[in-house]
C-alpha cells in the first residue's frame, strides 16, 4: 500500500511517492513486524517506550520552534493543536504498551536518549534553525509513517481487542491522526509552492532524512541500543 493515493499531486505527494520504499522499509522492520504479530519482547517494548517518551518531549520543543517561525495564526493554531495532541493524547499509546509490559508508565521513562533517537532529535532541532518549510518537512514523517502504517495494518489484519498491542495500533489508526497529517501536508505544500529551488531541496532532504531516522528508531529499540561503545568499551 503506497503512502499516497494515485491521483494526489503536490510537493508532499511527490515526496511520499519518491520515498515509498522507505515507508515500506519502515513497515517491514522486524520491530513493527513484532508489533503486528504480537511477538515483540517486553524488553524491546519498554526500550521503545522510554526512548519515545523522551523523543516526543523533544518533538514538542520542535513544535515550539515552529511557533516562533509561524507567519500567521493559521500556523500558530496548527502548532498549538499539535502540541495538545502530543502532550495530551499520545501518552495513551505508551500506556497501552506499558499495560502489555506490566510496568507503570512513570517507571518506563528515561532521562537519556539513545544514539539513534538523539540523532533524530538533533536533525529536527537543526531544521528548526532553518526555515519553517525545512522544519515542517523534517517533522512530517513522524505522524505520517505511524498513521499510514496503523491504517494499513487495520485494513490488512483488523487486529482484535485480544491482540497484545491493540491499544497502540488503534490509537495510531484513529481518523483524527489522518486528518492532522492532511492538514500538515497541505500547509507544507503551500510553503513549498512559494519556496525557491535551494530551499525546496533542503526541504526534500530534511523529509528523506527523517524517514531514515524513523526506520532507525525501530532498529534502536529492536537492538536495545545504548551508549556502550560497539567494542564493549
Ligand atoms: C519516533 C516516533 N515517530 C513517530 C511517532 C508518532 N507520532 C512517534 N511516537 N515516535
Amino acid at each position: 500500500m503506497l503512502p499516497v493515493a494515485i491521483d494526489e499531486t503536490g510537493f508532499t505527494a511527490d515526496l511520499g511517492r519518491r520515498h515509498a520504499d522507505l515507508f515500506e522499509a519502515f513497515y517491514r522492520h522486524p520491530f513493527l513486524g513484532g508489533m503486528r504479530d504480537g511477538t515483540l519482547g517486553r524488553e524491546q517494548v519498554l526500550h521503545y517506550v522510554g526512548q519515545d517518551h523522551a523523543y516526543l518531549t523533544a518533538y514538542v520543543r520542535c513544535y515550539g520552534l515552529g511557533l516562533t517561525l509561524s507567519p500567521d495564526r493559521e500556523w500558530m493554531r496548527f502548532f498549538h493543536d499539535s502540541v495538545a495532541y502530543t502532550l495530551g493524547e499520545e501518552g495513551q499509546a505508551h500506556e497501552a504498551l506499558c499495560a502489555f509490559a506490566g510496568t507503570a508508565y512513570e517507571d518506563a521513562q528515561v532521562d537519556r536518549l539513545a544514539p539513534s533517537a538523539q540523532a533524530y532529535v538533533d536533525h529536527m532541532s537543526a531544521a528548526g534553525r532553518d526555515t519553517l518549510g525545512v522544519l515542517v518537512a523534517a517533522l512530517l514523517p513522524c505522524p505520517w509513517t505511524y498513521g499510514w502504517a496503523a491504517r494499513r495494518f487495520a485494513a490488512e489484519a483488523a487486529p482484535g481487542e485480544d491482540h497484545p498491542f491493540h491499544g497502540w495500533w488503534s490509537f495510531y489508526a484513529e481518523p483524527s491522526g489522518g486528518e492532522a497529517v492532511a492538514t500538515m501536508r497541505s500547509l507544507l505544500d503551500g510553503l513549498a509552492a512559494g519556496a525557491g529551488p535551494a530551499e525546496r531541496e533542503r526541504m526534500e532532504r530534511a523529509f528523506e532524512v527523517s524517514c531514515h531516522h524513523e526506520i532507525r528508531f525501530w532498529e534502536m529499540a529492536w537492538s536495545l541500543e545504548d551508549w556502550t561503545p560497539p567494542n564493549g568499551g
